[in-house]
């Protein structure tokens, strides 16, 4: 995991702590490092914003160090990066859906989940629905992906396995109204939360577009979020920004951090994006989702708990 943006900051260290060592560190060195270390946060799919920002910081920080005798350069050097990639990474605020659940005064919560295809919606509702009902929060699912075969059944198993009550739409349904068909089995029935799948769509289809926003408009969800594939690399962000335009989202879950080799994409997403990230996932299974600290991912860069 994170592995090439974790060698580039290596290098980087590497070549920082080299320089110390053998002369002083001067001018010429930060920058030509600080170069290096762009090019290759950019390579490991960094936004370039958020790329430069991460190496403008740790190259003024390396103008000030003032490096006390009998130090550990190398280790001096790491702190500094895992400081300044803490600080960026700390602009991302985070809360938890079973606090807010519990905060509401309003029941049920309605949360949606949105996304472009394939970036693990079903799934990541399947893992939220767990994690609430071992919490003691009951929640409802609710499949309003009436278009990709096989959607229904997908979430539909899940809910069985899970214990938890489904409702589910014909294919061809109009997804507002099964959404709607939700809530209103959730009211009644007095659940706390309804979970709703929509379907994948691309950020750039805009009739598919327009039907969230009338699923939106039906629904009034308390939280609308994004789910966001770290394998899609820079793109994440685009798509980011284009279901903020269109619909407005409250924050994001960042899916499949366990697959991604490099890391560019989740350092991006949660230090350029401005949006809180509320969880992450990180496997298939239902454990595998994670409330959003920066210290996963300072941990998945410098493999350690610090
Ligand atoms: N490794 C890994 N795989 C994941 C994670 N989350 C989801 N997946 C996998 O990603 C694939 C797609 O997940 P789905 O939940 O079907 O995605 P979706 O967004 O609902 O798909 P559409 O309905 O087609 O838009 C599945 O094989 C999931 O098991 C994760 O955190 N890590």
């Amino acid at each position: 995991m994170f592995q090439k943006i974790r060698n580039a900051v290596q290098n980087f260290v590497k070549q920082i702590s080299d320089a110390i060592r053998y002369k002083t560190l001067d001018e010429k060195d930060i920058s030509r490092y600080c170069d290096n270390l762009l090019n290759e946060l950019i390579e490991s799919d960094v936004a370039y914003d958020v790329a430069e920002k991460i190496v403008t910081d740790i190259g003024n920080r390396l103008r000030e160090i003032k490096i006390p005798r009998g130090t550990n350069v190398e280790e001096y050097i790491n702190n500094i990066v895992i400081d300044v990639l803490r600080k960026l990474l700390d602009n991302a605020t985070s809360y938890d859906f079973i606090e807010y659940i519990a905060k509401s005064s309003e029941k049920p919560v309605k949360i949606v989940f949105m996304g472009i295809n394939g970036v693990g919606k079903t799934t990541t509702i399947a893992k939220v629905a767990y994690m609430l009902k071992k919490a003691g929060v009951k929640p409802v699912i609710v499949a309003a992906d009436t278009f990709r075969a096989g959607a229904q059944e997908q979430l539909k198993k899940h809910s069985e396995r899970l214990g938890i009550p489904f409702i589910g739409g014909k294919y061809g349904a109009d997804p507002a109204a099964v959404a709607f068909d939700g809530i209103v089995f959730a009211s009644k029935n007095r659940f706390d939360v309804v979970l709703i799948d929509t379907a994948g769509r691309m950020h750039i289809d805009v009739d598919l577009m327009n039907e969230l926003k009338k699923v939106i408009k039906v629904v009034k969800p308390h939280i609308k979020v994004l789910v966001l594939d770290a394998l899609t690399g820079n793109d994440a962000i685009e798509q980011a920004k284009k279901f903020d335009e269109a619909i407005g989202i409250d924050g994001v879950i960042l899916t499949k951090l366990d697959a991604d080799a490099s890391g560019g994409a989740a350092v991006s997403v949660v230090a350029g994006l401005g949006k809180k990230i509320f969880y992450v996932g990180v496997g298939q299974g239902y454990d595998d989702l994670i409330r959003y600290s920066s210290d996963i991912i300072i941990r998945l860069l410098f493999k350690q708990s610090k």
